[in-house]
This record gives C-alpha cells, structure tokens and sequence, in this order.
C-alpha cells in the first residue's frame, strides 16, 4: 500500500472518535469530529427510538460525558433513516409497575433538564419523523435542520393525552404563544414545509449528511464566544422556562402519575396501542 493511501486511511480513523458513556449500551453512541471537537449524539434504539427508562438514562448519561470531555458542541440524530424518535415507548406508560414508573418519570425529567439546559451549543439533525417526545428532544435543541418527507409535532391531544408543562414549554420556547397553542390544541404533526413556515425547524437539509454539516455550521457561529459566559447566558435565558422543573421536580412527578394511572388515560392508551400493532401488521 502505498504510504499516502495509509496516511488518508489513518487521517479518516482519526477524524471521528468514539467515546463510551459508561454503561456499555448502544442506545445511544457518541462520536466525536477530531477536527471541530462537536460530539454526534445517535439515538440507536430499533426499531423507532421509542423512550423507554434505559434510552432516556442512556441518553442523559451521553449528554452528561459530552459535557464532561469538553466537546465544543452537541449533535443530535437517529441511525434509523426513517424515525429520528416516536416519542416516549408508550409501554413504560401502560399497565405500569409503579416503581419503573416513578423512575421512568424521573429520568425523563431529568434528560429534558440536561438537553434544554446543555452548556454546549445544541442541534438536531432530524433525519425522520420526530412525533412527541421526539419532537420535544428536537425543540430542546437550540437548532433544528430537518429531512423532507417526515413529520414533526406533538400530537398528544389527538389521542386524549395532556401534555405536561415541561413539554408545553419546549414547544413555547421555539414557537409564538398562539401558534403553539393552536398546534397543541389541534394535536397537529407539520410537514416540513409547514415546520419551516413557522420556524419550527430552522432549515432543511437533503440528506443526513447535510444535516450533520449545517448543524455543524451552526454550532461553529459561536466559535468566537467565551464558553462560560456563553453558557450562563444561556441558562439565564432559559431560567424561566425549567423553573417549575427545578423547584417541584416531586410535584412535577406526582401530578404526571396521578394522570397516567387514571381508568381514563389507561383505556384510552390500550385502544391506542391496539391500533399502532395492527397498522405495523398491515
Ligand atoms: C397534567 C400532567 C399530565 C401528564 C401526562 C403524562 C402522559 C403523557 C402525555 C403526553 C406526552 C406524550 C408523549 C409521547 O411521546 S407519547 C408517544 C407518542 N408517539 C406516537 O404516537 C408515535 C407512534 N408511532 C408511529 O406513529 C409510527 O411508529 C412511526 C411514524 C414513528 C414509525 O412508523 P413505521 O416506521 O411504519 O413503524 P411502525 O409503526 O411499524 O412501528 C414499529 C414498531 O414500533 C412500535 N412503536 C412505534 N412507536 C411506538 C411508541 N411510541 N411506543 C411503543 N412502541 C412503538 C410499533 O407498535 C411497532 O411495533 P411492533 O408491532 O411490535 O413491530
């Protein structure tokens, strides 16, 4: 072989590392550009990214280290080229054990604390549907390029859900008050065009790649910020918004509980899950 083919080679090995979040799983894998120092984040959870206890723990433990190793910047995306998340895996919701709940819960809280208040510059890069809390991982993000031919929104009111407070304000932190409503109200899924009308996603991509290289684009407009102080500015920005979180998390929790494990939300979810396993047997 001849020396400068090895040197592309080891140039390539060199530009993407992988690092581990500590737990061994491969819900999630973190690859960090040795070049630009920006962390891809992958959700990597067959076959939709649905979120179940392991994937949120998972994720936030991946948020976490990308924090800790000093990566200049944080993308999010999905292995599946078709679903970039369904949202919450609406088993942990139904028929639950009471204990995984109380966890499940908490661990959801807590990933969307950790995302929406990350110190590094955050994007994602949606390369297929994000329905619900797929959409809500989408809107903690500080920048959303998208894929044609997906969906995006919360859908929660369609199917008889409310939404929690923490979900109604990633959808206020990004959208006018009157469109966000109507959308919530509606149970609304955007197409891509619409997303983009009313700047719930930021821009389009055509293909992953892209996606990858314009997110990347974004996180670099901050290269010239003090790191810290843009990070406080951040947090100071958003302090309102995770308020409530951070003061009642308990209470928070509690309220969701009550609510899940009412008679109401549990037969209403069994019809809907009843529905969503005969339309994938179609
Ligand atoms: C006052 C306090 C109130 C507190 C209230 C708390 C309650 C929570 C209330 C609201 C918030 C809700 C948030 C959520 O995120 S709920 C989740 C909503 N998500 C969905 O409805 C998505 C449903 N899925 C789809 O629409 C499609 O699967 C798709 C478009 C994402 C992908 O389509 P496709 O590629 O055709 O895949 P399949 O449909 O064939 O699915 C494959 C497989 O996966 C199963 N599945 C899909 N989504 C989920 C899911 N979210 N949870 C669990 N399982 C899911 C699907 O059933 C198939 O399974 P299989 O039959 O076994 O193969």
């Amino acid at each position: 072989m001849l020396r400068s083919q090895t040197k592309l080679m080891d140039l390539g090995r060199r530009l993407c590392r992988s690092i581990g979040n500590n737990n061994g799983s491969n819900l999630t894998m973190v690859e960090v550009d040795d070049k630009t120092g920006i962390a891809t984040l992958t959700l990597n959870k067959p076959p939709v990214n649905s979120c179940n206890l392991e994937l949120l723990l998972d994720l936030n433990e991946s948020i976490k280290q990308i924090e800790r190793n000093g990566s200049r910047g944080l993308i999010l995306t999905s292995s599946n080229d078709k679903v970039f998340s369904s949202g919450l895996d609406l088993n942990e919701l139904h028929q639950p054990n009471q204990d995984r709940l109380i966890a499940f819960w908490r661990a959801l809280q807590d990933m969307w604390l950790s995302l929406f208040l990350s110190r590094v510059p955050t994007a994602a890069a949606i390369n297929g549907h994000a329905i619900a809390v797929g959409c809500v991982l989408a809107t903690a993000c500080e920048y959303r390029v998208m894929l044609p031919g997906f969906s995006i929104g919360i859908h929660a009111t369609k199917f008889g859900y409310v939404v929690p407070p923490f979900i109604l304000i990633s959808y206020l932190s990004v959208l006018p008050r009157y469109i966000a409503e109507r959308a919530l109200l509606q149970g609304k899924l955007f197409s891509i065009d619409e997303a983009l009308h009313v700047n719930l996603i930021d821009e389009v991509a055509d293909g992953k790649s892209d996606a990858i290289i314009k997110c990347a684009k974004f996180i670099g407009s901050f290269a010239k910020t003090q790191p810290d102080a843009r990070a406080l500015t951040k947090r100071q920005t958003r302090a309102q918004d995770v308020q409530l979180l951070i003061k009642d998390p308990e209470g928070q929790l509690r309220e969701s509980l009550e609510y899940i494990n009412t008679p109401f939300f549990q037969q209403g979810l069994e019809v809907y899950l009843a529905k969503l396993k005969s339309k994938s047997k179609e």
